[in-house]
């Protein structure tokens, strides 16, 4: 018998590997935050003698979801500016907004509330693309979830630095802040190409080859934004940063629509990410992203919900449907974007193109135990032929019932253990007096 931490004992045991396994009755054994044996359950009880063991009968294990792009503060703005093109959304409300109100207690406590919807919702990992980050990142330390950070670069002014010079120069302070903490990554987040220009992108393309570190970067949101920067400087954004020297297998591009056939060989060519984020592409109407083309290219596309100033929450489980809808009219083929790949999108697809799949993204001997758990034992998921079907096509976020964080359990039965809920909800009542007062 070997003594472990927990054992967890589920009906059925996705683990989104290579081989795209189904397990049923089987058991997830973690030590020291690491999984180190998926096995039949019958087989489990007699190996394993466990501190702490749980039964999920009804219920399925999946990886934790990894949400790759958000701007997680934001939830505090939800539902203030609606139908709206992007651009009038962020001209006339976002960064009017934000310039009255981001500060550190802002980023911190908006954080702690998405963060708190985010393990209510199965995530287990998720990147932020906002402005004071080492608010953001005490927040995710506080939750116990992992976080990759890519604080914005702008032209003009923010509330947190004056020239795009001091944005880059605080996030390589953070860079070097927080390089041995093994569940917060940072990285640069140049806003995007109409927001950024080249002298900028040219120092972060340099610091990121310097530090080793990726970069994400909101590019062809619009149709809008491309016709525009080829009117503005002659070519299409993707071609610009290739010419940069941008474009390479650390660069995660978020939205991607009104892609041409040349701009899908440059990001094939350079092995670059696609962060696809179908609900905010909806909402503000910004136009399709080509998964399934992308896909067949062989380019790997995950999947992140924006801010819930845009989406308007920040549900993985949705989004992961959403996107599997979505991406058969966008292919003119039912076949397009099969359940099991919306899947692999939410989960070990987000952990490649964050490079965190050594860690995370699966569940598998070796890697960290980042998990959720799924019930599937009420009517509305009955009869089961498939539990992944389920899981992706018919199934909401208040049957998520547990998740893990490198082991430690950061939602029981639906309690958060590590957010005090009734404080962020408390926090977020006041913010709202404070904003529309
Ligand atoms: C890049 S840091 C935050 C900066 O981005 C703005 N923002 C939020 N959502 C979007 C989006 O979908 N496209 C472009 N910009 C967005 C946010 O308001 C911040 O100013
Ligand atoms: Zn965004």
């Amino acid at each position: 018998m070997q003594t472990i931490d927990t054992l967890i004992n589920a009906r059925w045991v996705i683990p989104v590997n290579k081989q795209r396994d189904v397990l049923e009755h089987h058991s997830v054994a973690i030590l020291d935050g690491k999984i180190i044996d998926i096995l039949p359950s019958d087989q489990a009880s007699s190996q394993y003698s466990a501190a702490n063991t749980l039964n999920l009968e009804g219920q399925a294990l999946i990886p934790g979801f990894v949400n790759t792009h958000g701007h997680c503060a934001m939830s505090l703005f939800r539902g203030m500016a609606d139908d709206l093109e992007l651009m009038t959304w962020l001209n006339d409300h976002m960064w009017p907004a934000e310039g009255k109100w981001v500060s550190d207690e802002f980023v911190k406590d908006g954080t702690l509330l998405a963060a708190a919807e985010m393990i209510r919702s199965g995530t287990t990992t998720f990147s932020d693309n906002y402005f004071f980050a080492d608010a953001a990142a005490r927040a995710a330390i506080e939750s116990g979830m992992r976080a990759q950070l890519c604080p914005p670069i702008l032209d003009f002014p923010t509330n947190w630095a004056q020239t795009p010079d001091e944005h880059i120069d605080l996030i390589a302070e953070l860079i070097g802040k927080y390089k041995d903490n093994d569940k917060i990554k940072v990285i640069f987040g140049p806003h995007a190409p109409y927001t950024c220009s080249d002298e900028p992108l040219i120092r972060i393309k340099e610091l990121s080859e310097q530090l080793g570190v990726p970069v994400q970067m909101h590019v062809h949101e619009t149709e809008v934004e491309v016709q525009g920067q080829l009117d503005e400087r002659g070519n299409r954004p993707i071609r610009r940063l290739k010419n940069i020297g941008l474009l390479n297998d650390k660069f995660q591009a978020v939205h991607m629509t009104a892609l041409s056939d040349e701009d899908i060989d440059d990001i094939a060519e350079a092995g670059a990410h696609v962060l696809h984020c179908p609900e905010s592409n909806l909402k503000l109407a910004s136009g399709f992203c080509p998964v399934d083309k992308l896909q067949k290219r062989g380019i790997n596309v995950a999947l992140g919900t924006d801010g819930a100033a845009s989406n308007n929450d920040l549900d993985m489980l949705g989004e992961m449907r959403t996107a599997a809808m979505i991406a058969k009219p966008v292919a003119q083929s039912a076949v397009a974007l099969p359940a099991y790949e919306a899947l692999a999108m939410a989960t070990i697809n987000g952990a490649i193109a964050l490079d965190w799949d050594k860690e995370i993204g699966s569940l598998e001997v070796g890697k960290r135990a980042d998990i959720a758990s799924i019930a599937l034992d009420d009517l509305e998921s009955q009869p089961i032929y498939d539990p992944v079907s389920h899981i992706v096509y018919a199934s909401t976020r208040d049957q998520i019932k547990h998740v893990w964080v490198d082991g430690k359990q950061l939602l029981n039965d639906r309690e958060l253990t590590t957010i005090d809920k009734a404080a962020v909800i408390e926090n977020a009542q006041q913010w709202q007096k404070k904003i529309r007062g």
